[in-house]
Order: structure tokens, then sequence, then C-alpha cells
């Protein structure tokens, strides 16, 4: 028995030291690193053991190096290239992106019926399906989709009175992911769901098991990072499950088939989704297509991707409307402002929320770019190399399948850049952001990979906040926290316990608008 335990013991010890010596990659290359103090676990031991929120971790080690243009750090064992120079973050994402085009958290695109979407695809598959795919986000596409947004947003109304008529707080990253939801279901899939009265809808149930976090979950999807092709055998608890996936398949299915029955015709994302499908089909008929062809626009596509569209953006919107309703509750001086030009604007439109009108809210939109600067919904993004990269100006050269992060929320903080950077000060984003540092504003990432649904998460985002401003004054409660502590359990930089406000109805004048 003792010898089994000497054996165990100098097998932990060397495992020890081999773990510890891989932590040498960056002094051998001459790039600054902080070195991990634990073995295995590289600089995310604090994130994946939830000791520290995301942003925080982040903000914390960036800087550590604040005269540097880049510096290394380990993802468990595996060395990783974090960008701090905005130039670089712009050359790598848009001049070079040829060789940095995977993001490299992605599933096998065959995984199951809706994986073959934007997220896991790379290389020319992804390009030919990004290409189909952003014209449905054009300015006159989204303008099709302003009625159900509206909608949505007084049925958010409606939900907000019954709070304000009870004088009763609330949490408002709970109620406006129910509204965010209802949007998706019904401009992805056509349907009028109402998940703010049935907060326990399939589509609800869903949007949660995505982002629900434990540790055991955290590391287990990182490993699945680090692991190559061996992580399709691992499978971490919780997420998404099959009895889900065949739930969206049938709503799709079945909204496709009662349009074509009854003659509806809505310009939401499912009917543009559906007629690209149509579109290859008849070029396959005319032989302009061939049928074997791996990117045609199939039944396989378009779920997937209405799927994606939902996983994507209910949950990035619904963070940026209550962090606004936040800020703009903690500084009234800014919500009166932005109050009166929402009303100066809808007045000279006949007091209706048009498309034209919300593009006269310059002030509303320097909110919404504060609000996504101070917290943006992604933390960060990453790039994996697909060919060796010299990085520029130096003689680095980083392998093919090497990690690059660039840490958005960490850059939008650096005092360089943002004076003040914790205060939210919609002035930093007049002049239309001209005064913005090129590559220090990433909310939405950077280069051809940036994030397809900007456009329309803008479009919601200020939908929701104009109705709201329009009938209710946004102001502090009891359980307000100020500051906010934040979630270590979370992929997200999100509050703990939520966002707790209350609302308060406007002057009568502004009731009906
Ligand atoms: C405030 C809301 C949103 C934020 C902050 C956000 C942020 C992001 C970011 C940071 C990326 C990665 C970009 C990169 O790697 O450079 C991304 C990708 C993506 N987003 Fe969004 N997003 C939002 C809303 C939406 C919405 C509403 C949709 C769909 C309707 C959407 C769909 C996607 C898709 C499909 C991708 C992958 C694009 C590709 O790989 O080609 N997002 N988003």
């Amino acid at each position: 028995m003792i010898v089994e335990v000497i054996l165990f013991i100098i097998v932990l010890v060397l495992l020890y030291i081999h773990s510890m010596s891989r932590y040498d990659f960056w002094d051998k290359h001459g790039v600054p690193v902080d070195k991990p103090k634990y073995p295995l676990f590289g600089n995310s031991f604090n994130t994946l053991f939830s000791l520290k929120a995301p942003g925080e971790s982040q903000y914390e080690l960036y800087m550590k190096f604040p005269n540097e243009r880049f510096f290394g750090k380990f993802h468990f064992m595996k060395p990783n290239l974090v960008l701090r120079d905005p130039h670089l973050v712009e050359t790598l994402t848009i001049k070079d992106f040829a060789v940095a085009s995977d993001r490299g958290i992605r599933d096998d695109p065959r995984a199951n019926k809706l994986a073959m979407h934007l997220l896991n695809l790379t290389d020319a598959h992804w390009k030919s399906l990004r290409n189909k795919l952003t014209p449905i986000f054009s300015p006159s596409k989204l303008k099709g989709m302003l009625n159900q947004l509206v909608e949505c947003a007084e049925s958010l109304n409606r939900t907000l009175t019954t709070y304000q008529t009870n004088r009763c707080p609330f949490d408002a990253r709970e109620i406006v992911s129910r509204f965010t939801t209802d949007v998706i279901a019904s401009c992805t899939f056509g349907l009028n769901i109402d998940t703010l009265n049935d907060p326990n809808s399939m589509f609800r149930s869903v949007g949660k098991a995505a982002f629900e976090d434990t540790s055991t979950r955290k590391i287990i999807l990182s490993l699945k990072r680090v692991i190559g092709p061996f992580g399709k055998f691992l499978k971490a608890p919780g997420g998404i499950t099959n009895e889900m996936l065949n739930f969206f398949v049938n709503v799709v299915d079945e909204t496709i088939a009662f349009r074509k029955k009854q003659g509806i015709v809505r310009h939401d994302f499912l009917h543009l989704m559906n007629e690209l499908l149509e579109k290859d089909q008849t070029s396959i008929k005319n032989g302009e297509l061939d049928s074997d062809n791996p990117y045609i626009f199939d039944h396989t596509a378009l779920v997937s991707n209405a799927f994606v569209f939902f996983v994507a953006g209910f949950e990035t919107t619904a963070s940026t409307i209550s962090y606004a309703m936040y800020e703009l509750c903690l500084n009234p001086i800014v919500q009166d402002r932005v109050f009166q030009e929402v009303v100066g604007v809808t007045n000279r439109h006949d007091g209706k929320v048009t498309y034209e009108a919300l593009q006269e809210m310059s002030y509303m939109d320097q909110v919404i770019s504060e609000t996504l600067r101070r917290y943006p919904p992604i933390p960060g993004v990453s790039r994996v190399l697909t060919q060796d990269y010299k990085v520029p100006h130096t003689d680095l050269v980083l392998p093919k399948g090497f990690l690059i992060t660039i840490p958005i929320y960490a850059i939008h903080h650096d005092p360089q850049y943002f004076e003040n950077p914790f205060e939210f000060n919609p002035e930093r984003f007049s002049d239309n952001g001209t005064n913005i540092k090129k590559g220090t504003y990433l909310p939405f990432g950077s280069g051809p990979r940036i994030c397809i649904g900007a456009r329309f998460a803008i479009l919601e985002v200020k939908v929701a906040l104009v109705k709201m401003l329009l009938n209710f004054e946004i102001v502090k409660c009891s359980k307000t926290k100020d500051p906010l502590i934040y979630d270590k359990t979370s992929r997200l930089h999100v509050p703990e316990g939520g966002i707790w406000l209350a609302v308060q109805a406007r002057d009568k004048r502004y009731e009906s608008i």
C-alpha cells in the first residue's frame, strides 16, 4: 500500500511539474504574460470556479499590461494571445480576415438538426450562407418588421402597467427577456406567443436553458474548446435538449404550412428565409444549381438559422434594454433629455413610432451606444488562426490553430480610450461617434464576422425604450442596487439577482402614444 501511495504522489508531482512547465511558453517567445498560479486551469481558474465575474476577471488581467500591444495567457494549458492594441484588433479582424475567419467556438454543423448555422460554419460554406442571409437584415426588410416590434413593446407596456398600478418593483432583466423572446418568436418563427403573461412557454424554457450556467457546465464547455475533435465526446450537463430541438423544427414547419394554406404573407425572417429556400429549389429545377451543391439553402439551413437568431438575439438585446433602463433610472437628467427627444420627434410624426421617427432620435442612439459600451452583452470574442500568422511589426509567428482573444469589455473600460470609463456618459457618442478611436468600440465584434443582427438589435432596443418612456418614468426602488454586483457563475457579464426597478406613469398626455 505504501508503495502505491508513493507512486501516486510521484505521478501527481510529475504532472504538476509538466503542467507548470507548459506555462513557460510565453517567456520563450518574449511575450509578457500573467503566469497562472495553479496547474491545468491556466488563467481561467477564477471564472471556471465562479470566483470572479467574467468581465471583472478579464479587466483585471488586461490592466496589468498598460503599455503592451498584446499579452499572453493560458486557456487551461493552451496558450492564448490577448490583443490590447485597437489597430491590431482591426488588422486581425478586417485586413487579415483570411487567416482569422474562424471563431473557434463551434459545434459540428452536423451535430444535430439545428446546427447548420452561421455560428458553427467556417470558410466557403459560412461565406455562402452569410451572403445569402445579409440582405434579410437590410433597413428596408427591417422596416417591414416594425409593426411586430411595436406590438410586442405594447404588450411589454401592459405588463409594466400592472407593476405600476400595484406600486410593485420588478426584475427588469426577467421582464425584458420575456419581451425579447416574444420579439424573436414573432419575427423569426411567425408566432404571437405571450411569454410576458406565460413565463413557462417552451421558448422561455429554451432561452433559460441556453444560458443557465454551473461551474461543471462551464468547465466542460471550456474543455471542449481545447481538446479539439475529442470535444464531441464530452457532454455538458443542462443546456438544450433534443425535445427542445424537435419543438423548433415543428414550429417552423407548421407555421410555413399554415401560411401557405391560408395565403398569409408576413414580412418577417421566416418568410424571407423561406424565400431563400424556394429560390434555391427553383434554381435546382431550372438546372442553374446542382442538387448536390453542399451550400444549398435547404430546410436544415432554414430551421438552424431561425434557431440561432433566437439564441444569439434574445439574451443580448434583453441585457441591453435592461441595462439602459438601469442607467436611465440612476441618471434622471439623461432620462429627461431622452424623454423630451422622444416626445418631440413622435409629435412631429403624428404621435406615431414610425421607422423614420426612430431614425431622428439621435440622443437615444447615444444612450444605446453608451449602454453597449458600458455593458457589452458579449464580453469578448475570439479568433482561431487558419494559417501560420506573423503578428504585424513583431517577430512573433503563431501557428495555425492558435487562439487569439479580443477582450471587448476591458477595451471598452480602458481609460486611455474612454475617460472615466465606469461613468455612464452618452456624450461620448455625440458627433455620431466620430470621436471614438477605431477598434475601441466593439459591442458587435469586428470585420466580416461582425454580428449579422446588429441593425435589428438596435431597432428592437430603440422601439422598446421609446414606447416605454412615452408611458413611464423609470425610478429606483428599495431593491435597486448601486453599484451592481456581477454574477460569478455566468459566462456573460450579468448582474447577480437581476436589475430591480420600478415605474411611474407619465403625464396623462402621453399615455395614448
Ligand atoms: C445587442 C444585441 C447584440 C449584441 C451585442 C450582439 C453581439 C454579437 C457579437 C459580439 C458577435 C460576434 C462577432 C464577432 O465575432 O466579431 C455576434 C455574432 C452573431 N450575432 Fe449578434 N449580437 C446581438 C444581437 C443579435 C441578434 C438580434 C441576432 C439575430 C437576430 C444576432 C445574431 C448573430 C449571429 C447569427 C452571429 C454570428 C455571425 C457570423 O458568424 O457570421 N445577434 N453578435
